[in-house]
């Protein structure tokens, strides 16, 4: 969908920002640039919609050069966010979303129609917000706005810049899962600057990891985290690349135990083969859970002992939500369910498994890198 064909920026001075670069971003990929201040993401990231232009090499956007295209008619096929949102101060929040597509010729009524829609998408209801302007929304929320915005073209292409660098972090964390939310429905194909390694991980399908003025390793986040191409790579990702790792391993089937399970409706049981069992309804949906304990000194049915389970998670959640979510509860081990639905139980996961778990995927990164190396780096890591 767009491909960089050896790119290269030299400014006026002398200065090459970008050298020499060949990429591809494929269609509905979301790929974030991440390296140090001045290392040339922002300079890649504008060449894609002509603000800059290259001085060697050429762009693709869906095969065409876009140095042969009109910028004006190239910058409708692509959104672009960026940090300080520069939404228009004098209009409100649903007429600063309207504007692009009115500008397009969508009629009036038309395009704040799909305004609201957008804003309802991005977490802004547009019967609170819509009639406000910028300077009384949070900082969250005007980053909000800047996302819808981008999207009201409906454009196939998305190019942010630093979107949420300007919020807090808890903020920050909100908007980037709303947005991969978001990006899950819509599946834009993004380039996403950054210089925040953890964003670039979460985010990213794939993450490119620039250099000066150059991609040093190009490839998936946990690739990049288990087999980091040089020593700068692993320098920039970190000595804790073993728990970042834990935000990019989803939960699996395979990673789950089987305990003993009663029914909401079973009678007490006297004997269990662990301390514990989960309780399901009728449904064998998660229910909560209940002690060996108590199950063998009282009498009834499991409905009335069974105490609620708070530490729960969808499968595919990561493993760092799993390991924040049995310290949140100080929990053992956490229930498991189907992530569609009303929440059939698969099984729960244990420490030790979650560990087995973080063990598997470094394992099926380490191409290059010694397997006694990534142990040591993963077991000293969490
Ligand atoms: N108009 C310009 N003239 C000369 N040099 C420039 C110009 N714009 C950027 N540069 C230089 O090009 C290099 C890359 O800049 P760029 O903005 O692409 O980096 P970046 O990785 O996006 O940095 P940051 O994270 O700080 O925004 C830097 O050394 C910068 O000083």
């Amino acid at each position: 969908m767009i491909r960089f064909e050896h790119v290269t920026k030299r400014y006026a001075d002398g200065t090459t920002a970008v050298d020499d670069l060949t990429f591809e971003v494929a269609e509905g990929e979301l790929v974030t640039l991440v390296g140090p201040s001045g290392c040339g993401k922002t300079t890649t990231m504008k060449m894609v919609n002509r603000l800059i232009e290259p001085t060697s090499g050429r762009i693709l956007l869906d095969g065409e050069d876009v140095s042969a295209v009109d910028p004006v008619r190239l910058r409708r096929r692509i959104g672009y966010v960026i940090q300080q949102v520069g939404l228009f101060p004098h209009r409100t929040v649903l007429d600063n979303t309207a504007t692009v597509p009115h500008l397009l010729g969508v009629k009036r009524a038309k395009a704040r129609e799909r305004a609201a829609e957008l804003l309802d998408l991005v977490g802004l209801d547009p019967s609170v917000y819509g009639d406000r302007y910028p300077d009384q929304l949070s900082g969250g929320q005007r980053q909000r706005v800047g996302v819808a915005r981008a999207l009201a073209a409906d454009p196939p292409v998305l190019l942010m810049d630093e979107p949420f660098g300007a919020v807090d972090p808890v903020v920050r964390e909100r908007l980037q899962s709303e947005f991969l939310r978001l990006q899950q429905s819509v599946r834009k194909t993004v380039l996403f600057v950054t210089h925040d390694i953890e964003e670039a991980v979460r985010l990213g399908d794939r993450i490119a990891v620039y250099g000066d003025g150059r991609i040093e390793q190009f490839d998936t986040p946990s690739a990049v985290l288990g087999s980091p191409a040089n020593e700068y790579v692993a320098g920039f990702v970190g000595a804790d690349r073993g728990l970042k790792r834990l935000s990019v391993t989803p939960i699996e089937e395979g990673d789950l135990e089987q305990p003993p399970v009663v029914h909401l409706d079973d009678p007490l049981p006297r004997e269990l083969d662990a301390r514990w069992a989960v309780v399901l309804d009728g449904d064998d949906n998660l229910h909560g859970w209940i002690s060996a304990e108590h199950a063998r000194v009282r009498t009834g049915t499991v409905r009335e002992h069974a105490r609620r389970m708070e530490a729960w998670l969808p499968v595919g959640a990561s493993l760092k939500q799993a390991f924040a979510t049995m310290l949140q509860h100080d929990a053992g081990w956490i229930a498991v369910v189907d992530n569609a639905g009303e929440g059939r139980f698969l099984g729960v996961l244990t420490p030790s498994r979650l560990h087995e778990a973080l063990r598997r995927s470094t394992a099926a990164d380490a191409r290059d890198v010694p397997r006694a190396d990534v142990e040591l780096e993963t077991v000293s890591d969490h």
